[in-house]
């Protein structure tokens, strides 16, 4: 499918550009031609978490995942897998036993494992990179890692053996610890402290996933290179792995639906300096990746305030570059 030169190709002396999708979009035409022109890599947005493709314990659902990794494969795309271990859209079976109790460690890690084994078995060879744990570290100021059910029956032990798993069954994927707000300071040295420690017990992450569910007033520059220096300090890559950049800067609903002004100036000016910096990191930075095609769709409509319209990405919902698509590819 020939068609024009698109967001991928101003960046490929830097990094692959990539979008997240869901089975849907692969069935139109015009957005399958859309995805074509302007991304080299595809995560799945849901296919591949726990849960939708992993519904009950003896049965996995590989309708998704097989229909977007085998439209990568046939148009040379890369794939990364999204996400092997987390505590939302994760399946209750995996937690509790007949009875209806907490499973032990040992039980809920052979889960784990067998999980694992089996989702990355299946893509070897055909996804690149795995988010194997997401959102590990807590928010909260006075926790280092979320109380979530893998660590109440697992303790810190679930994050090290995840990434144990994952490179048992493929050596060559690369592994990523994913998280989101990894540019606040705090949570910044939470995540680093994290990595560093699994660092040096040889635990088998090669890298960290900055999802980029930012805004247009955060993060500032400075804030972005601290970050990216910070873990860049560990020896391992950075990718941004679910940009988008929410018009909005508070949890209110405004008056009226529309994108103003004024939005539209600050979210230019927020692109211009993101991708300006990235640039400037080409060299550890692996990818970046878009979360949602358009502002035709975002689950940002829905998060953290349901039922606002948001407009967090480059093209409009006609899928047509807005002017802070001209802002990146313009240098
Ligand atoms: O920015 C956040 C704030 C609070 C909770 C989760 C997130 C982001 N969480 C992400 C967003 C959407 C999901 O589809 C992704 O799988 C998840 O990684």
């Amino acid at each position: 499918q020939q068609t024009g030169k698109g967001l991928k190709d101003h960046y490929q002396d830097y990094f692959p550009i990539g979008v997240a999708v869901t089975p849907r979009h692969l069935q139109d035409s015009a957005t399958r031609i859309f995805l074509l022109q302007h991304f080299n890599s595809l995560t799945a947005e849901n296919a591949m978490k726990m849960e939708p493709i992993h519904p009950a314990t003896d049965r996995y659902d590989w309708r998704g995942a097989d229909a977007i990794v085998h439209f990568a494969t046939e148009n040379g795309l890369k794939v990364r897998g999204h996400t092997l271990c987390w505590h939302n859209q994760a399946p209750k079976w995996m937690f509790y036993d007949a009875a209806g109790k907490l499973v032990s460690k040992d039980t809920l890690l052979n889960r784990l494992r067998t999980h694992i084994h089996d989702v990355v078995g299946r893509y070897k060879g055909r996804i690149y990179a795995w988010d194997v744990v997401n959102e590990a570290v807590s928010d909260r100021h006075s926790e280092f890692l979320r109380n979530s059910l893998w660590y109440q029956i697992c303790g810190e032990d679930f994050i090290a053996q995840a990434f144990r798993y994952a490179h048992e069954a493929d050596p060559k994927a690369i592994l990523f610890y994913n998280d989101y707000n990894t540019e606040n300071p705090v949570k910044r040295d939470k995540v680093y402290r994290l990595l560093k420690k699994l660092r040096e017990e040889n635990v088998p992450v090669h890298a960290v996933g900055l999802q980029g569910h930012w805004s247009i007033s955060d993060p500032s520059r400075a804030l972005l290179v601290s970050a990216i220096e910070k873990y860049a300090s560990l020896g391992i890559k950075i990718q941004i792995t679910e940009l988008d950049v929410s018009v909005f800067t508070n949890d209110k609903m405004p008056e009226k639906p529309d994108f103003t002004a004024e939005q539209k100036e600050s979210q230019e000016h927020q692109y211009d300096m993101l991708f300006d910096t990235f640039r400037k990191y080409r060299d550890i930075i692996t990818g970046v990746t878009f979360w949602n095609v358009s502002d035709r769709s975002s689950w940002l409509d829905n998060f953290p305030v349901k039922g606002r319209k948001n407009y967090p990405l480059l093209f409009d919902e006609k899928l047509q570059p807005k002017k802070a698509y001209w802002r990146v590819t313009d240098f």
